[in-house]
């Protein structure tokens, strides 16, 4: 059993070649948002490394959490990239308010950690 409206093939709609033919386009974009999704996760990986080590240093130093400077920076870069490639500039902003969120709250409970290992 499938639900209505899921991308497949059936008795029903198979003869129709239109109906084939999205749902073989349909697979191999699939495939495509896979493999973005693949490096999406490997780059994240990376820049949450890379922002755990800042929380650290952070922590260790006595510095907030938070660097609304340097976020300005990052917002203002991020969206010109985005025009650049064509992608809309809010999906930058966001892409950003959603990591360094993140990134964030991790620097709060490595400073608690550290705090605590005092
Ligand atoms: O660059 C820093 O100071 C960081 O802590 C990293 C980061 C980020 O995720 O890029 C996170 C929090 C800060 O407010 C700014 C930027």
């Amino acid at each position: 059993m499938t639900a209505a409206g899921e991308t497949v093939v059936d008795e029903q709609t198979q003869g129709n070649a239109q109906t084939v033919g999205s749902a073989a386009r349909i697979g191999a974009i699939r495939g495509e948002i896979d493999r973005i999704d693949a490096a999406v996760i490997e780059l994240l990986s990376r820049r949450f490394k890379a922002t755990d080590e800042v929380g650290q240093l952070k922590a260790l130093a006595g510095f907030a959490p938070a660097d609304p400077e340097r976020e300005r920076a990052q917002v203002e870069h991020l969206r010109q990239l985005a025009q650049s490639e064509g992608l809309d500039p809010a999906i930058a902003q966001g892409y950003h308010t959603f990591v360094a969120g993140l990134a964030k709250e991790r620097h709060a409970r490595i400073a608690q950690e550290q705090q605590k290992a005092r």
